[in-house]
């Protein structure tokens, strides 16, 4: 088999909920394994792969179960309900690999490694929330939870209304080497969940967690640079990106170049909270020596990989 590289491939966390009446374990266990399937056509095809994931919905729920049972438990801080988000999805994604590698006959081993990512403690985020997480609500249930229990609360891209948290930019991976290492190994690495438990950095060189949820995206593309990955992929719910999205006169790309995404950016084609981060994180990757970068679904990896879909980003 012919080496093609590295890549990390981000998966969203939307993707593991594929509606708000399937977000059981189970549920999310069965979506999360055909991501993963996709993922190992790429190990056959000869990709090394680290797999970055979302944990919005998951990060969400972890801290509204702390807040129900304030009354008999501890609370949990917002960077423990992201490091236990870390926990469980790289558990489902290692054990769904581990399935996909005994049916194929495949001597592989999937790790997941709990990362943290340091943020800037002056970072303008934490006066102003724009993360979602947990589950979406009606506008009605989301007024009444902003002023009966502090919630910051935003419409989510046209899906819904959602509890928002704080998201700074995150700045470097702390477990890159040994994520690297890892890949070197011949393991199949999971990674950056959540974009990383955000953490500062104090004077001694201590880290210390703060209350936020990272963009995965963004989280992904540091890594992807500090490991020098050959190939960034995000793994979303469409097959390629539009410009004039859900409109008319809708366009798939192909292909597109920096300076024709920044074109793009620049007319409105990317939804903010949605498409729009996942096309910044693209570039902040290629704009520090990436060479190329991919959105399609999880569906049609192996074929955009053949070059016959998704939307390649190239310098
Ligand atoms: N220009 C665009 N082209 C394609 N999809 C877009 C565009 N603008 C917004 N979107 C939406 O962005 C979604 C991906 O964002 P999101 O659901 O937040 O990702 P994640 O998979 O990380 O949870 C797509 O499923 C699509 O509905
Ligand atoms: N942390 C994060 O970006 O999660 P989602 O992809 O689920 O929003």
């Amino acid at each position: 088999m012919v080496k093609k590289g590295v890549a990390v491939v981000a998966v969203g966390g939307n993707s593991l909920i594929k509606d708000e009446k399937r977000k059981s374990i189970k549920d999310q266990f069965d979506a999360g394994a055909e991501s993963m399937h996709h993922i190992v056509d790429m190990l056959e095809q000869g990709w090394d792969v680290v797999i970055s994931h979302g944990n919005g919905p998951q990060v969400g729920f972890i801290l509204r179960r702390s807040e129900l049972s304030r009354h008999e438990l501890h609370e949990v801080p917002l960077d423990y309900c992201g490091a236990d988000s870390q926990g469980s999805i790289g558990y489902m994604f290692a054990q769904a690999l581990n399935h996909e590698f005994v049916a194929r006959g495949m001597n592989k081993q999937a790790v997941a490694v709990v990362t943290q990512t340091i943020v800037d403690r002056n970072d303008k985020a934490f006066q102003n929330p724009t993360k979602p997480i947990g589950s979406f609500m009606s506008a009605e249930m989301a007024h009444e939870k902003a002023e009966k229990e502090g919630w910051v609360v935003v419409e989510d891209a046209g899906r819904g209304w959602r509890r928002v948290v704080p998201s700074p930019i995150p700045q470097r991976i702390v477990e890159a080497d040994a994520i690297q290492s890892l890949v070197k190994s011949g393991f199949v690495v999971i990674a950056v969940g959540g974009g990383g438990i955000p953490v500062v950095e104090d004077e001694a060189g201590k880290l210390h967690g703060v209350e936020a949820v990272i963009d995965k995206d963004f989280g992904s593309a540091i890594l992807s640079n500090m490991i020098n990955a050959d190939l960034f992929v995000i793994s979303t719910a469409v097959e390629k990106v539009a410009i004039n999205f859900n409109k008319p006169d809708q366009k798939w790309i192909d292909r597109m170049t920096v300076a024709e995404a920044k074109q793009y950016m620049e007319e409105g084609h990317f939804a903010k909270g949605s498409m729009l981060p996942k096309i910044q994180a693209i570039l902040r990757f290629l704009e520090n020596g990436g060479k190329q970068a991919l959105i399609t679904n999880p569906e049609n990896i192996g074929r955009a990989l053949r070059g016959e879909t998704g939307t390649w980003i190239v310098p």
